[in-house]
């Protein structure tokens, strides 16, 4: 159904090309994983497929990509529309009408399909993703998830054999993924669709995959096959992968049953420790490092913040937001002390971005209080509410307005009024290999989210917020991510992140609080939280249970403590 032959793109000024021997074939009815770390091509060969590479983001196609035997680099998009179905990275800039029901009848129109089919797909779609109740609102005040099973929805109702979707999942609460997902498979069993989709969270997808396109590095020519010999060589692998190389199992698993099934051995290693250790506090991420620990040094660009531990940093109580119509938040109350890591979790549309958004001034609540040190968020001047608050939004770029990094970290001292340097001397810790003169658009995802976040350290604000921070990173960058977030606990600051990352919350987080409907319904230790709730549970947590483990990181030491 799709084939590429001997396929390389080059961009303009590229150094070399982003995509080069591709020479593959994804059959009718196959779902077709591609995986590989940030940057190595997924989108360039996504983009091949639908036609956007390299009708619409110029460059140069050398080699042939045909779909359903039409060739892409002569037939434009519009061209391919009656057969293949894409969902990009960025849904926003893909909505082409103003309401839910309208885009997703979208498509089908301009595809002239008669009135009552589009009728009954519109609602069809509308039950399968969950949109009912939203069938009448504007995209605009839709929250990211929302608005990503809208994107979705809006490709399925015109039945594409083709589906080629760039991180579908990167919004949605894992409940949503997993209905999803469902949903593309019953397509690929019931109606032979095709479909082709990039993913950095492979806990999510790899177990629902015929066949795994792997692109190793930029440049390099893919790895084709079976997803359990793939995950075997892959540089990017999930937890449960992790876990099946620790312990030695072949083949790999690949789903949380299949490692159920090879861990008997394991637990049973496992379970004296467990005993031994008591309280499953035990487990925490960060095991024994309390909040503020004296034994973790702060890294270098990160001077320890003078606190007072007694008081918080941050709290809302009985605080209710509305946001048009909808009672976003109904009495919330949050209490963040310093050094704490918090994760923020729930369902999409749950009230968790309205949450911080209240925390940095942008809602007056409706019922309650909220307050960042002595101050109130709405009442605060923003270039005062920096010292003591900072919020990394969804997408960093809205926070990036200069042409060169060099010159966003000089507004960012201005802004913060610090010593000049400050800010460059933190982009410089997180991103060493970064040059001044780079444009923020031309960073990586990971990059242009550590660039953010130093503008918003520079003003070193107790409080960090940082809104789903790692959409779009790759195992690698989520990693330093969390080296970096641990840092800046250890000096004292305190962070809470809205994620549907379980693996990063039971991984970072101290503290996990689970919004549903805009109230709080939980609030605890990580693990205590993450193990009652089956949503929240990182994989390892579900392999091992009733152990209290949570990650291969915390699995691999008590093995350590053994050996
Ligand atoms: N329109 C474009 N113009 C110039 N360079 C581009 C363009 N799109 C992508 N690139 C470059 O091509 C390379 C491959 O990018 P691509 O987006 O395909 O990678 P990816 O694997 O999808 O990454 P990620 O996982 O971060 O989404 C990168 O170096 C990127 O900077
Ligand atoms: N501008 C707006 N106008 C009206 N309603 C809004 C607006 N923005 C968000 N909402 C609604 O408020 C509720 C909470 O949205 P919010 O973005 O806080 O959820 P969230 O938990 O962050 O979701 P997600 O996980 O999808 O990012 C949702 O029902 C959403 O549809």
């Amino acid at each position: 159904m799709i084939r590429f032959e001997q396929v390389s793109v080059t961009y303009e000024d590229a150094a070399g090309p982003a995509l080069r021997g591709v020479d593959l074939s994804v059959d009718e009815g196959e779902l077709c994983l591609l995986v590989g770390p940030s940057g190595v091509g997924k989108s360039t060969l996504l983009g091949a497929v639908s036609g956007l590479v390299p009708h619409f983001t110029g460059g140069t196609l050398h080699g042939r990509v045909t779909v359903a035997g039409r060739d892409t680099r002569t037939h434009r998009p519009r061209e391919l529309a009656d057969i293949v179905g894409t969902v990009g990275q960025d849904p926003l800039a893909h909505f082409v009408t103003d309401t839910v029901e309208d885009e997703l009848a979208y498509g089908m129109e301009s595809l002239g399909l008669p009135p009552d089919t589009m009728r009954r797909r519109v609602e069809e779609t509308l039950d399968l993703l969950g949109l009912a109740s939203l069938r009448d609102r504007p995209i605009a005040t839709l929250s990211s998830g929302q608005q990503q099973r809208v994107a979705i929805g809006s490709v399925l109702t015109a039945h594409p054999r083709v589906l080629v979707l760039d991180e579908p999942t990167s919004a949605l609460d894992p409940a949503a993924a997993e209905e999803v997902l469902a949903v593309l498979q019953r397509l690929v069993h019931d109606l032979g669709t095709t479909v082709l989709l990039a993913e950095h969270r492979l806990e999510r997808v790899v177990q629902y995959a015929d066949q795994v396109i792997l692109l190793p590095e930029p440049g390099a020519a893919p790895v084709i096959g079976a997803p359990a010999d793939i995950m075997a060589v892959s540089p990017v692998f999930p937890p449960v992968v992790a876990l099946g190389r620790l312990a030695g199992w072949s083949p790999l698993p690949l789903s949380v049953r299949d490692a159920r099934r090879k861990a008997k051995a394991l637990r049973e290693r496992l379970a004296p420790l467990a005993a031994a250790a008591g309280a499953g506090a035990a487990f925490q991420p960060e095991a024994g490092a309390a909040p503020l620990a004296p034994t973790r040094p702060a890294a270098p660009t990160l001077p320890m913040l003078p606190t007072n531990t007694s008081r918080p940093i941050g709290e809302a109580k009985g605080l209710s937001v509305r946001r048009g119509r909808i009672e976003a938040l109904k009495g919330v109350d949050l209490t963040v002390r310093p050094g704490e890591t918090i994760a923020l979790m729930g369902r999409n549309g749950a009230g968790k971005s309205t949450l911080l958004s209240a925390f940095v001034g942008l809602h007056e609540p409706a019922a309650g209080t909220v307050r960042v040190g002595d101050a109130i968020p709405h009442r605060t001047r923003p270039a005062e509410l920096l010292r003591h608050v900072g919020l990394v939004p969804q997408e960093p770029r809205d926070l990036l307005y200069a042409d060169t990094v060099a010159t966003e970290c000089q507004a960012a001292d201005r802004d913060a009024d610090a010593p000049a340097g400050s800010c460059r001397a933190l982009v410089t810790g997180l991103l060493p290999d970064v040059a001044d003169a780079t444009h923020p658009r031309d960073l990586s995802e990971g990059q242009r989210l550590a660039l953010a976040l130093a503008v918003i350290l520079t003003a070193r604000p107790p409080l960090i917020l940082l809104d789903e921070p790692t959409r779009g990173l790759d195992y690698a960058a989520k990693a330093r991510l969390v080296d970096i977030l641990r840092s800046l606990a250890a000096a004292g600051h305190a962070t809470v992140l809205a994620t549907h990352d379980v693996e990063l919350a039971a991984e970072l987080a101290h503290r996990v609080v689970i919004l549903a409907d805009g109230e709080v319904v939980a609030d605890g230790p990580t693990a205590e939280v993450v193990v009652s709730s089956p949503a929240f549970a990182p994989q390892v947590a579900k392999v091992l249970a009733p152990l209290p483990w949570l990650t291969v990181p915390h699995v691999a030491r008590a093995l350590e403590a053994t050996a």
